[in-house]
């Protein structure tokens, strides 16, 4: 009989479709069971600002726009030329801010280099706040002792699938690779919540591969294709990437995207790795969603 160290770890690839699919269900489950409940027609309802022609940016508020109509909310979408001005964004947001039929308010990131994106971020009032991205909402995730209703969405999702797949995150060490707002900053703050030894790295950190050899978790989100390699990585750890690297190809869409994992080699060594596509992104989405409803909840509440 082997004993169990002899048992040889199996590999998974962390299926963020499927477990998005679990997540949008309910949420529409939900919004019609509130619906008749409350004898309304009234739906949640997302206003996504885009500024500028990122084909990728294009792509993301499609998708979330199928997932919103999918589960029974609305989405509309304001698109501004590149050369738009803050006043010209901040009366949109204002008017969206006192517009009681609108749950949601989403700035697409990043924005033209012309626009400073904290202060345009800052607008949203807090309760529209559903990508959790306003002072108030990160300074409270921040705090210990506050709560907050609207966390980061693609933090929340790598939180979302590494309890989904029930890997353990109180006691571990987790790296985090790169400190950007939507990402590695909050979900420092999230996994340092759940209890882990959180270290972060970045474009400065000296001997990266000390860190990163020594992790149970890894979440990666620098923007460089294929970043993390094999030989960075502890046998049977978990590795999330959230590299969303737009690569021209000849297809319909004219691109497609690749992670921040070197996901051929690293799969050979961590236990679990979610994939690029269909990892992050489409829980991510599903997480916004979810952001959604709760903010319409608020509302019907009144
Ligand atoms: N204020 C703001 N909030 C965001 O949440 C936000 C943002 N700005 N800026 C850009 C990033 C990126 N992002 C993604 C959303 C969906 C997919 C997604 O659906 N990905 C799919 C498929 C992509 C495809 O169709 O090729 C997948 O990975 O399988 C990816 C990335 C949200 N972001």
């Amino acid at each position: 009989m082997m004993i169990e160290d002899e048992v040889p770890n199996e590999r998974v690839t962390m299926d963020g479709v499927q477990i998005a699919k679990n997540i949008t269900e309910g949420l529409k489950t939900e919004i019609e069971r509130l619906q008749n409940r409350f004898s309304t027609t009234s739906k949640p309802k997302l206003l996504c600002i885009n500024v500028g022609n990122r084909i990728e940016s294009r792509t993301y508020t499609s998708n979330k726009q199928k997932a919103c109509e999918k589960i029974g909310g609305l989405l509309e979408i304001i698109n501004f030329e590149e050369t738009a001005t803050y006043e010209q964004i901040a009366q949109t947001i204002e008017q969206a801010n006192k517009d009681d039929s609108v749950n949601g308010i989403l700035v697409q990131l990043p924005l033209p280099k012309s626009l400073n994106e904290c202060s345009i971020l800052d607008l949203i009032s807090e309760e529209k706040d559903v990508d959790g991205l306003t002072s108030i909402n990160i300074g409270r995730l921040t705090t210990k002792g506050r709560s907050t209703t609207f966390y980061p969405c693609a933090p929340l999702a790598a939180v979302l699938l590494l309890k989904n797949y029930g890997i353990e995150i109180s006691g571990k060490h987790a790296v985090v690779i790169g400190r950007s707002n939507l990402v590695g900053i909050p979900l420092l703050m999230m996994l340092q919540k759940e209890n882990a030894t959180v270290t972060l790295c970045h474009t400065y950190t000296h001997n990266l591969r000390e860190f990163t050899r020594n992790a149970d978790i890894i979440a990666v989100a620098v923007g460089k294709p294929g970043f993390l390699k094999e030989d960075m990585v502890k046998e049977g750890c978990t590795v999330i990437d959230f590299g969303i690297n737009v690569v021209p190809d000849n297809s319909e869409k004219g691109f497609h995207l690749t992670g921040d994992v070197d996901y051929n080699s690293v799969s050979q060594t961590a236990n679990y790795i979610s994939p690029v596509p269909g990892g992050v992104g489409p829980m991510t989405v599903a997480i916004l969603l979810s952001n959604l409803v709760l903010s319409w909840k608020q509302t019907l509440r009144l």
